[in-house]
């Protein structure tokens, strides 16, 4: 059965002058992985402390757990885990000693502690490194040491913001392997993420926000979908691409969009068809043709549809 875990409706914040969040509806299913995607700046972290109750919204109504983040704000906190809530992991301790600490500090008993330490160290896959100090951690190890911690209480919600900023390929699809493993263990995870492959490989559903609002949601199927079957890329003569066109895959459209395209570029320009990308749907939601590389001077004609226009 498909319980809400997260509801947000009409949500807005402002920071003097500047409207962050310009009403903000969304809806996140328990067990499920969201990702709120979207350019720096747009909101995304101020959403994640008005949900684990860090920021007051000024108009609006949220819930996490079922509680509500203003009027049940101890209900919430006792629901969530946030990735960096607890950054104080001590350089000079091992992990171990770290996530025995933050136990204990949490009230478990020196067995209980053990054991959840135990259990921790293997999820996040640092029993090897367990008893070394943490100032001579990776990066990735130190995501993971931190996520690790942030999980010593079992709770329900886990916001991530950014979780994979800065780590290199390996790290992060180690990571994307743990996360997943804590959706399938039946958690709610709510991240946020500028890379448009995390959200497609990890979310159960994506949201982008853009200017204040959600200007796009679903799976990430359904968002690529929007663009129908097949792209036209048009290159230059040094292979950059001049503009990215929609068509619905069908021959007969792919041949009436090549045709006014033929008419309007000049005759060396040369083309190349693809199935469209999250990157596509980013790059249409959250930017202007102006500011678009994507752009040319050609003007839409009946069947040709620039990208930035088909998605919206
Ligand atoms: N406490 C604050 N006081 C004033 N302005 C703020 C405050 N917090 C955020 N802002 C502004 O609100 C806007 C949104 O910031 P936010 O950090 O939520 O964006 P973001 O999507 O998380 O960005 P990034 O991907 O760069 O982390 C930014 O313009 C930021 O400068």
């Amino acid at each position: 059965m498909n319980r809400t875990a997260i509801a947000t409706k009409g949500l807005r914040k402002s920071f003097g002058q500047q409207t962050v969040l310009d009403g903000i509806d969304l809806t996140v299913q328990s067990g499920t992985i969201f990702a709120l995607l979207g350019p720096n700046g747009a909101g995304k972290t101020t959403l994640i402390n008005i949900l684990s109750t860090l920021t007051k919204p000024d108009g609006g109504t949220a819930s996490v757990n079922g509680h509500d983040v203003v009027r049940e704000r101890e209900d919430v906190k006792r629901s969530i885990s946030l990735t960096g809530q607890f950054a104080a992991v001590d350089d000079m301790l091992t992990a171990r000693e770290n996530l025995r600490m933050m136990c204990r500090l949490s009230g478990f008993t020196p067995a209980d502690a053990r054991s959840r330490t135990a259990e921790l160290l293997k999820l996040f896959d640092l029993e090897a490194s367990a008893g070394k100090l943490v100032k001579t951690y990776s990066g990735g190890m130190r995501r993971r040491l931190d996520l690790a911690v942030s999980l010593v209480a079992s709770r329900p919600v886990l916001f991530l913001d950014e979780p994979t900023t800065g780590l290199d390929t390996v790290s992060r699809r180690a990571l994307w392997d743990m996360i997943l493993e804590l959706r399938d263990r039946g958690m709610t995870i709510f991240l946020t993420t500028q890379y448009l492959e995390e959200a497609d490989l990890l979310a159960d559903r994506i949201a982008v926000i853009a200017g204040g609002r959600i200007v796009a949601s679903g799976t990430a199927q359904e968002l690529k979908s929007r663009f129908g079957g097949e792209l036209i890329e048009l290159h230059g003569a040094d292979e950059e691409i001049l503009a990215v066109y929609a068509t619905d895959g069908s021959l007969q459209h792919i041949r009436n969009t090549l045709n006014e395209l033929a008419e309007q570029v000049s005759p060396d320009t040369r083309i190349s068809l693809r199935k469209p990308s999250m990157d596509d749907v980013f790059v249409a939601l959250t930017t202007t043709s102006t500011t678009s590389s994507s752009t040319t001077s050609t003007t839409s004609t009946s069947s040709t549809a620039k990208v930035e226009e088909a998605v919206q």
